[in-house]
């Protein structure tokens, strides 16, 4: 997302894109650490972003279309073809998940090795004439025009804008190399994608990343590496992700707390019913923009309307939170205060890792784009950016690394463990036998829930709203809710039995990839299927949601529509049309638990209540991108929520 938004500008763009800032929940009841880098009362308005920054890719080659996860699938379906045949949703997200998230192409997927893959994409174009990629000129009043869509609008929006003007692959000059790039190549055709994704993967496994990123991370951690020490990684941080009964067990979690939310939504329902409140203005919706300490909130008249966006923010913090390293946020509480109107108490939650985590995630999303440079130069001149980052990771990692002390003593006392992430990443080990060291720990936990946040709050809350905006729509899931579950709480299992709400899944994330682009270097001169030339040194930006919202790709494509992703539809899908978790060996990890837990979240959500969209009072919603995904276009996403 940002990672991609800051391609073509470090430089460039760099100081321009404060274009949106985040207004995700905020951490309002946190307690700062009580130095110079307390938050203000906006700050604490702000979302609690994090390393969310990334992008992915996945190796997707011998599946016949996309269903669950389905940049992975083809290459879990290689991998195991027993799962291959399943047209379980469910058991095809953990199947296809646990092949391909680390499969290295070369080994379960055949992808060619370096040399085979140029001479194989050679020998795939050898048929066509090699041409050059089509753009503006370099420095040219076109090119001007061009790059202000991406400083205006975003680059999610300026890639599908250059492929309806250029054509699905279109070059700009980067004359002076800027950060390294000999120039920015934009791809918006699934043939191209799976030529960078799989065919010609070898040539094209870096993820291009920001200063900032390369800052923060030193080259560690699952998000800002590179090459093997990402692949070794990749390969011990997923097996809780392709467990089914490791996911089984972490829906768990999933589905309790969003219970409590509810609960705490029917409570409040409830206890303006007996004040007898009028009945909250639901015809003139304010925006809530301005960051105040509640989240304009109105109860009575047997329903409430609310921000449930801010409301899905806090609920994944807890979900990431626990299933991390069993660390509650206690974010979900904190929605009986919104609710009640009142500021939060901030002595009330002393949780200077929340502090940390907000702050971290406010200050990336601010300066994610910004030159490194310019960023010391801010701090010299008492703009300390940088210097509250690095509190900020202070802070996290001495709490992470006092929760493994911890767990590494009682795993050496033969004491019970918990049930998350971080107590099965303590034993994890690699092929040769060794495990992760302290440091590398709480790197890859910090990544994974950093990366596993905001994604999953922005797609929920887009998913309740999509869902409620079509009433039709809303009328099949109420159903199958209500068939599959007879009154039972949602489960894991359950899911699987619920093919139309994963259809809706799919369609809110074609229309609202919580990470929009996903970039890769170019190591060596390549040449795409079309016939046209990559040089080595070139970046290479994929974007999910230009190829989500292409029409060439998909009738109407800025309707609604979840019957696309019906099983006889999506068999007509080309591979590398879906690509919200991007695709190759850098594809999100967390794909197939990011979608049950959307799906469990929403599912105990709508079958609770029903949810009337009150502002933006459009159906297609304006969204923008920092790290990810923000509502902050319309100020949030305001909806009347009513029991069933
Ligand atoms: C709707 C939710 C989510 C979406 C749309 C999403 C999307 C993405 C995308 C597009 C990437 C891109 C990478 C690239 O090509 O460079 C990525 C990477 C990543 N995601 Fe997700 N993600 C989601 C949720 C999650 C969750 C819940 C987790 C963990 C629990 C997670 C963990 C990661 C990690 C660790 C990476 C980095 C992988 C690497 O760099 O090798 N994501 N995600």
């Amino acid at each position: 997302m940002a990672i991609m938004s800051m391609s073509l500008s470090n430089t460039v763009l760099a100081s321009s894109q404060k274009v949106m800032r985040p207004r995700r929940i905020a951490a309002r009841a946190v307690s700062s650490p009580g130095n110079s880098a307390r938050p203000s009362p906006q700050q604490h308005q702000q979302s609690v972003t994090s390393v969310a920054a990334i992008t992915g890719s996945s190796v997707r080659l011998s599946h016949p279309a996309p269903t669950a996860a389905s940049a992975v699938e083809a290459s879990a379906s290689a991998a195991n073809p027993v799962e291959q045949a399943s047209k379980c949703p469910i058991r095809q997200l953990t199947s296809a998940f646990s092949a391909a998230s680390d499969s290295l192409p070369s080994t379960s997927v055949g992808v060619p090795s370096a040399a085979t893959a140029s001479s194989s994409s050679s020998s795939s174009s050898s048929s066509s004439e090699l041409r050059p990629i089509p753009g503006p000129a370099p420095l040219s009043l076109a090119a001007l025009q061009d790059v202000s869509i991406i400083f205006t609008q975003g680059l999610h929006v300026a890639m599908l804008a250059f492929s309806e003007k250029y054509g699905p692959v279109c070059r700009f000059a980067n004359p002076a190399s800027l950060n390294g790039a000999t120039s920015w190549v934009f791809l918006n055709s699934p043939e191209a994608v799976q030529h960078v994704c799989a065919t010609a993967v070898r040539n094209y496994g870096r993820r291009y990343l920001p200063d900032i990123y390369n800052y923060v991370t030193h080259g560690k951690g699952i998000l800002g590496s590179q090459d093997e020490y990402n692949a070794r990684h990749r390969r011990l941080c997923s097996g809780p992700f392709r467990n089914r009964a490791q996911l089984q067990r972490f829906s768990t979690v999933v589905v309790e707390r969003s219970h409590q939310l509810a609960d705490i939504w029917m409570e409040a329902v409830e206890a303006a019913g007996a004040r007898s409140s009028p009945s909250p203005s639901v015809s003139s919706p304010s925006p809530s923009v301005s960051p105040s300490p509640s989240p304009s909130v109105s109860s009575g008249g047997g329903c409430l309307v609310t921000d449930v966006a801010v409301h899905s923010q806090r609920l994944t913090l807890d979900i990431v939170g626990l299933v991390a390293f069993s660390h509650d946020f206690r974010q979900v509480e904190q929605v009986s205060r919104d609710l009640g109107g009142s500021a939060a108490d901030p002595r009330l939650l002393p949780d200077r890792v929340l502090w940390a985590v907000n702050t971290f995630g406010q200050v990336l999303a601010d300066i994610f784009i910004t030159p490194l440079p310019l960023l010391r130069l801010l701090d010299a001149l008492g703009l300390p950016h940088l210097r509250r980052l690095d509190e900020a990771v202070g802070v996290m990692r001495a709490a992470m690394l006092e929760v493994i002390q911890e767990r590494r003593t009682a795993l050496s006392s033969g004491l019970p463990g918990k049930d998350d992430l971080l107590q099965a990443l303590l034993t994890a080990t690699d092929e040769v036998g060794r495990g992760l060291t302290d440091e590398e720990l709480w790197e890859d936990v910090h990544d994974i829930m950093g990366a596993g946040h905001e994604t999953t709050a922005t797609t929920t809350a887009a998913l309740l709203y999509c869902i409620s905006a079509h009433p039709d729509v809303r009328q099949r899931v109420e159903a199958e809710l209500d068939q599959v579950l007879a009154g039972q709480p949602p489960s894991f299992e359950a899911l699987e039995h619920m093919p139309y709400l994963q259809c809706c899944v799919k369609e809110v994330m074609r229309l609202y990839p919580a990470i929009p682009v996903f970039p890769r270097e170019a190591l060596r001169d390549d040449e795409l299927p079309s016939g046209h030339v990559i040089n080595a040194g070139d970046v290479v930006f994929m974007s999910s949601y230009a190829l989500g919202r292409s029409a060439a790709l998909w009738p109407d494509p800025l309707t609604f529509n979840p019957d696309r992703f019906s099983p006889e539809a999506e068999a007509a899908h080309h591979r590398f049309q879906w690509l919200p978790f991007g695709a190759g060996p850098r594809m999100c990890l967390g794909a197939s638990f990011a979608q049950m837990s959307v799906s469990l979240m929403a599912a105990t959500l709508l079958q609770r209540f029903r949810f009337t969209p009150l502002h933006p009072s459009s159906r297609l919603i304006p969204v923008a991108y920092d790290i990810t995904m923000n509502f902050n276009p319309s100020g949030g996403l305001r909806m009347k929520v009513q029991p069933r």
